[in-house]
């Protein structure tokens, strides 16, 4: 029974409304409904005096389920459709010979307010220059901004930056000259991580080390020392501290630091982690640190509990992608780090702990606050560790004021967060039911080219999603198609067939027809995208990532990743919106509609990074989710937005080109390349995959409560356009290829009741211990909870 009472997966026996009708197949309370909804009709008809006609079905509510086609050849006259929506229907009516209902893709979708004009009007328009490329070097060095010789060197000969972008500019300046507290805010790939990482190193460079503290007279230690050069090293003591929200962040940032200390060896920058083995971390912080790379909950861990930590040195404190680091609870962990460090340990504890005395160490601490978005929590935190802060933007040509943080923030009420400006960024408007085989069709002709689109990334809204899609896409498709689908509940678990390269569903290694041995895929989370390729790119591969993943999978992936030159596309949660500096992404697809307007900037700016081109797209169901193009617009500021329909993506990504391309690299046989059959064959297939593979259904289903759930977590303030109550519960089922929607999606039910698994049972800020994430964001509203990221 779809969930707005109407008629689905019955047979319905003769005379429906006439006499008795007889119900048969689907659960017996949807066959009670069903049957007393007859019989109210029938009453009401016989009352009327009138019938509507003997072969109208019956129906429960006043409307009839739009999206349904009956083959039952005893079920009534389907409602009246409009020319196009007929011929679609005609072609793309279900196969089915049995008792089987299946919706089509084609009919009954709602219809888009979208005008398609305003996208041509878009394409036609010039692309605007980069506006976040690195500044002309006849007019903007490093070395003119005040960093040695030295390290500019390095940056030119090895690391082929040749000039500071503009927020680095601005904020190499600003902490070059003083100790105040910053914010530093531009928009994605500008470059903030070095802006702040450069300045830092320059003044721990610049500092010197003198012979230990001695108080009760010399040591041996401090007499090697006085024979050495006054250069700092490692155990001169940790001077800089950076905290990211997400482990990825603090093992990238840390790369990049790793690079810039190359020639610098005497320097050590390290990382702490959730997820990491603490005793490895502590016997690293025992050799000493410099700068210290860390999730917050893990360093709060090592502050509670490891004492070789010692802080009493640190003068800048990194607070990147502050926002990130609130929203994910991380506000208690910030504020004890702060109070920590404040509390300048400088009580001795054994000669091992002398702390070094240093020259040229600032007297005040700075802290800097960085993200490309700023929020209400952001504000917060400002409170909490920043005083006076001068805020940086990236302005070309611009100098920092010295405004004070309250002034700042005044302003920023009025400044839009704005992507790149060079970023193409589009939205294709899409019935729920088609939204699987449009992304596929998007996908396919993206990669239908060899080296059109080298990387995408596919945002969705949570991991159960992300976990049903990386198997959807990866999966051979079962060859031949069949004719016919077969879905009678009753006989399936009998009749389970095995597909080509599919497991059996009750081994422990049960996971549906990857191919992945034959393949031999790096990891469980990397695997060829056989349901996308074609003959022009066989190597397209698949990767998945999300918070739910051991961390040595998450590095692993992602490091495979960043590293390969094959086309590939990620598919991934949130865990990867922000501060990733992934090389070489050139489509960035958010197929679940980000949670807030920041979350969007910082998805989309995974592309178009220091200067280079990308492009980004929005999925967007008809009706109110179309006011969301509106926010998109305004991030993009003086950047138009195209506008696509599906059927436009559908017809070029199951096109005739593309079909028949498949058809060659699949060895399968021509099916004729109608786009719109193509496209139903497609879903279809994956249906009867997820009706006959247990493990596969039970993925579905999985997938679509907690895609359901975490709809109903969107931002209080865009809810109106994301509202779940509003969602076609039954058309939406279509999206993972579930031909109705599963049962039990009550509050605070986990699929398939139970207990809470552990990925329901994670929180945020529980980085800390062993099996803590710090990436965990979960929900809990009236639809259960969800994994987020
Ligand atoms: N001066 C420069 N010249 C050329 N490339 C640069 C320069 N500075 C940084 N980059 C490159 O720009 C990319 C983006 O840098 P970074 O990750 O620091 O951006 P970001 O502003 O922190 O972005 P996000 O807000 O997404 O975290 C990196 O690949 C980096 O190597």
């Amino acid at each position: 029974m779809a969930e707005d009472g109407m008629l689905m997966n019955f047979f319905i026996g003769e005379d429906s409304l006439g006499t008795k009708a007889v119900f048969k197949g689907g659960r017996w309370r949807d066959r009670l409904q069903a049957k007393k909804s007859s019989q109210r009709r029938r009453e009401k008809n016989q009352t009327n005096g009138t019938l509507t006609g003997s072969n109208t079905v019956a129906v429960p509510t006043k409307t009839r389920e739009p999206s349904l086609e009956e083959d039952n050849p005893r079920s009534a006259k389907r409602q009246k459709i409009s020319g196009a929506q007929s011929a679609q229907s005609r072609n793309n009516h279900a196969k089915s010979k049995s008792h089987e209902v299946v919706s089509s893709l084609f009919t009954y979708n709602p219809a888009t307010k979208s005008s398609a004009s305003k996208a041509k009007q878009a394409e036609e328009a010039p692309a605007p220059l980069p506006s976040n490329a690195p500044l002309d070097a006849s007019l903007s060095t490093f070395t003119s901004l005040g960093l040695s010789p030295f390290l500019s060197t390095h940056l030119i000969q090895n690391l082929n930056l040749t000039a500071p972008t503009a927020i680095q500019k601005a904020t190499i300046t600003q902490l070059l000259r003083e100790d105040s507290d910053a914010f530093i805010q531009a928009e994605t790939g500008s470059g903030k991580t070095l802006a702040y990482l450069l300045p830092i190193l320059q003044r721990i460079m610049a500092l010197s080390s003198a012979a230990p503290f001695t108080p009760t007279g010399d040591t041996d230690s401090a007499e090697k020392e006085r024979k050495d050069e006054k250069k700092i090293n490692r155990t001169s003591g940790l001077f800089a501290l950076i905290l990211a929200p997400t482990r990825e962040l603090t093992h990238q940032i840390s790369a990049v630091l790793t690079r810039l200390l190359r020639p610098m060896p005497w320097l050590v920058a390290g990382t702490v982690t959730g997820g990491a083995v603490k005793n490895h971390e502590k016997a690293r912080l025992r050799k000493g640190l410099n700068i210290l790379v860390a999730t917050p909950g893990r360093l709060m861990d090592h502050l509670d509990n490891t004492e070789v930590l010692d802080v009493g040195n640190v003068r800048w404190l990194v607070l990147d992608e502050g926002d990130r680091l609130m929203e994910l609870g991380f506000e208690e962990d910030i504020k004890g780090i702060v109070q920590k460090l404040e509390k300048r340990k400088d009580e001795k504890r054994g000669e091992w702990r002398l702390r070094k005395r240093v020259e040229g160490l600032p007297e005040k601490r700075t802290t800097v606050m960085c993200s490309a978005t700023m929020k209400m929590g952001v504000q917060k935190l400002g409170e909490i560790s920043l005083k006076d802060a001068v805020h940086i933007k990236a302005d070309p040509g611009l100098s920092t004021d010295s405004e004070s943080a309250t002034a700042s923030k005044q302003e920023d009420k009025q400044t839009a967060f704005l992507a790149p400006a060079q970023l193409k960024q589009s939205y294709i408007v899409v019935p729920p039911k088609q939204r699987l085989v449009t992304l596929a069709a998007l996908l396919k002709r993206t990669f239908a080219r060899k080296g059109s689109v080298m990387k995408a990334i596919v945002f969705l809204s949570c991991a159960d999603s992300v976990d049903f899609h990386f198997q959807a896409f990866s999966r051979k498709e079962a060859q031949p198609p069949r004719e016919t689908t077969s879905s009678d509940q009753n006989t399936r678990s009998n009749k389970t067939r095995k597909t080509p390269g599919t497991q059996d569903a009750s081994t422990p290694a049960e996971m549906p027809e990857t191919s992945r041995k034959s393949e031999k895929p790096e990891f469980p989370t990397v695997a060829p995208a056989f349901s996308l390729a074609s003959p022009s790119n066989p190597g397209l591969t698949l990767y998945e990532l999300h918070g739910s993943l051991a961390q040595p999978l998450r590095t692993a992936t992602l490091q495979s990743f960043t590293r390969s030159s094959n086309p590939c596309i990620l598919l991934c949660t949130d865990v990867a919106s922000r501060g990733l500096d992934l090389p070489n992404i050139d489509l960035v697809i958010e197929y679940d509609p980000p949670f807030s307007a920041d979350d969007h900037l910082h998805r989309v700016g995974r592309t178009a990074r220091a200067g280079k081109e990308g492009r980004a797209c929005c999925f967007l169901m008809p009706g109110p989710e179309e006011g969301y193009v509106e926010v998109l617009k305004e991030g993009a500021g003086e950047s138009a937005i195209k506008g696509e329909g599906a059927e436009d993506v559908l017809r070029k990504g199951f096109g005739k080109q593309i079909a028949s391309a498949k058809n060659k690299l699949d060895g399968t046989a021509t099916t004729g390349g109608k786009w719109d059959d193509e496209a139903t064959e497609w879903q279809l297939e994956l249906e009867r995959w997820v009706i006959e593979d247990k493990r596969a259904g039970e993925m579905a289903r999985k997938a679509y409560v907690s895609h359901v759930r975490a709809y109903a977590t969107h931002v209080a303030k865009e809810r109106g356009m994301f509202d779940v109550k509003g969602l076609h519960l039954g058309h939406l089922a279509k999206a993972f290829a579930l031909r109705e929607r599963p049962g039990n999606m009550g509050r605070g039910n986990t699929v398939g009741g139970g207990n809470p698994t552990k990925r329901e049972k994670r929180r945020p800020g529980d980085g800390g211990g062993a099996g803590g994430d710090e990436n965990a964001l979960e929900d809990e509203g009236a639809y259960g909870r969800c994994q987020r990221i």
